[in-house]
């Protein structure tokens, strides 16, 4: 896998022929964790689409990677659900990028990635069936699968119970460490525990705010986190009042 780049978004994010936000500039750093919150529908997910190359439109906000090589081809993008195919075993989901770009996946490297995510054994198994947590770990094989640098994580373990959830963000921080990852969380805690970097988009602009002392994962009980998980709701319900 190449070196993570950092990437710099420039404009306004606009959809539907209409712009969400004024002229942005946002800046993701090299290997850093990065979360994105903000009011529901004010361009959190256009914007990873826009960094994905998936919401390319004229006037549209543009991303910039720090070693000014595209930025697109490189990321990988975990939407908000799963999206796993029915007809398809769990190795097949996982293989699912290469295979339609008509490359022979590696073999055994989606057993060893299901297994690395906990679902070792089950690759020949179907998606029907699985509980909501477990078709995230399989959607997480599958970004993995990509070997991407940057990796696009759409409120990913939203629809997880806080157990589950506390869980995989430790999974992900483990499977994902070194690359540029930004993470669309309307969790707060979650935001305090995992970023090294948080952003809060609003229909007036985005700020930067200063992450809790430590690495990322922090302690569920981490000090630091908890405050900075209060300041961060705070500033979340200004925004949205
Ligand atoms: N293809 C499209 N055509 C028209 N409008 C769109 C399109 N895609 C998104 N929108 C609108 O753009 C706005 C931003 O959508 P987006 O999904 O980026 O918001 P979000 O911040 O991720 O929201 P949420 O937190 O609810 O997921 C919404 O009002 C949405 O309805």
């Amino acid at each position: 896998m190449s070196a993570p780049p950092g990437l710099t978004l420039r404009g306004a994010l606009r959809a539907g022929g209409r712009a969400l936000t004024p002229p942005l500039e946002i800046a993701f750093p090299a290997g850093a964790w990065s979360c994105l919150l903000g009011p529901s529908g004010v361009g959190k997910s256009t914007l990873l689409r826009v960094i994905a190359g998936l919401d390319d439109q004229p006037g549209q906000a543009r991303i910039a990677a720090s070693d000014g090589a595209p930025a697109a081809p490189r990321a990988a993008l975990m939407a908000q659900e799963a999206a796993l195919l029915p007809w398809l075993d769990l190795r097949g989901n996982v293989e699912l990028g290469p295979r339609l770009r008509g490359v022979p996946p590696p073999p055994g490297r989606a057993d060893s990635l299901l297994a690395a995510v906990g679902m070792a054994g089950m690759a020949r198994r179907r998606p029907r069936g699985l509980s909501g947590g477990q078709r995230q770990r399989v959607a997480l094989a599958r970004l993995l699968m990509e070997e991407r640098p940057i990796a696009l994580l759409d409120e990913p373990f939203s629809a997880l119970d806080a157990g589950l959830r506390a869980r995989m963000q430790e999974l992900a921080a483990r499977l994902l460490a070194g690359r540029t990852v930004i993470m669309v969380t309307h969790d707060a805690a979650e935001a305090a525990r995992m970023a090294d970097r948080i952003i809060l988009l609003g229909a007036e602009g985005a700020r930067t705010l200063a992450p809790p002392p430590g690495r990322p994962p922090r302690p569920l009980d981490d000090p630091g986190a908890l405050r900075a998980q209060a300041a961060l709701l705070h500033a979340m319900r200004a925004m949205a009042a």
